[in-house]
């Protein structure tokens, strides 16, 4: 079985991005969104990128922004990839010519098959759990069964991952990769070191299974 990758999402602070690619993430998220109590502007962004080591991939999460703000965001980050978190179409999401995956909140209903031919550029689909009025970043999780077996290699599995269910969750899924914001938090938009050492070991557990 393939590594399962981690993407630790909600960085707001160098030192937090440090641990992180220390315990051994494969890419971190930044969350451009206002209302998230994990919004970062860009300029500090920008700061933490630019004190990472090489081969970690930074990708900035958006929900419905308007395009100026995106492309004014690519321009002072460098970002590598772009993640859309709202109800943005494939037409707004391929207008940067950047790779980009489409988050899709989960619920019975929600024909994952069609999604997936919808959004045929985007790099993954990353799939968070559904909660009415809210984006994402809930630290709830959803039911992966909903998720179609033969996708769910190629999927980024995300919503309400812990230290304590992450083993499960790739035993069950085995996903591309798993994403975490909320789960390995001590304060909202600041991390734990305990909590994230804890992730990578159960991740690292998990994939020796
Ligand atoms: O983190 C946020 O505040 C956020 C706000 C709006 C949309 C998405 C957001 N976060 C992303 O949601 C998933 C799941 O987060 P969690 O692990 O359940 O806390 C993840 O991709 C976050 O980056």
């Amino acid at each position: 079985m393939m590594a399962v990758r981690v993407k630790i999402c909600g960085i707001t602070r160098l030192e937090d991005a440090k641990l992180a690619v220390c315990a051994g993430a494969d890419a971190l998220g930044f969350v451009f969104y206002g209302p998230s109590p994990r919004n970062v502007s860009a300029s500090v962004a920008a700061e933490i990128i630019a004190s990472l080591p090489p081969f970690v991939t930074t990708t900035a999460l958006f929900v419905n922004a308007c395009a100026d703000f995106v492309l004014d965001t690519i321009g002072q980050t460098q970002i590598d990839l772009l993640q859309f978190h709202g109800d943005e179409s494939p037409e707004y999401c391929e207008q940067f010519a950047r790779p980009y995956i489409k988050a899709l909140r989960v619920k019975p209903g929600l024909n994952l098959e069609v999604e997936k031919q919808r959004f045929a550029s985007c790099r993954a689909l990353l799939l968070d759990a559904y909660k009415p009025g809210v984006p994402g970043g809930t630290g709830e999780s959803f039911d992966w069964e909903l998720i179609p077996r033969e996708m769910r290699s190629e999927i980024i599995l995300a919503g309400g991952l812990t230290p304590e269910n992450v083993a499960a969750a790739i035993q069950q899924v085995s996903p591309f990769a798993v994403d975490i914001s909320g789960g390995v938090e001590r304060a909202k938009g600041v991390k734990d070191a305990d909590k994230i050492q804890r992730f990578f070991e159960e991740v690292a557990r998990a994939n020796k299974n």
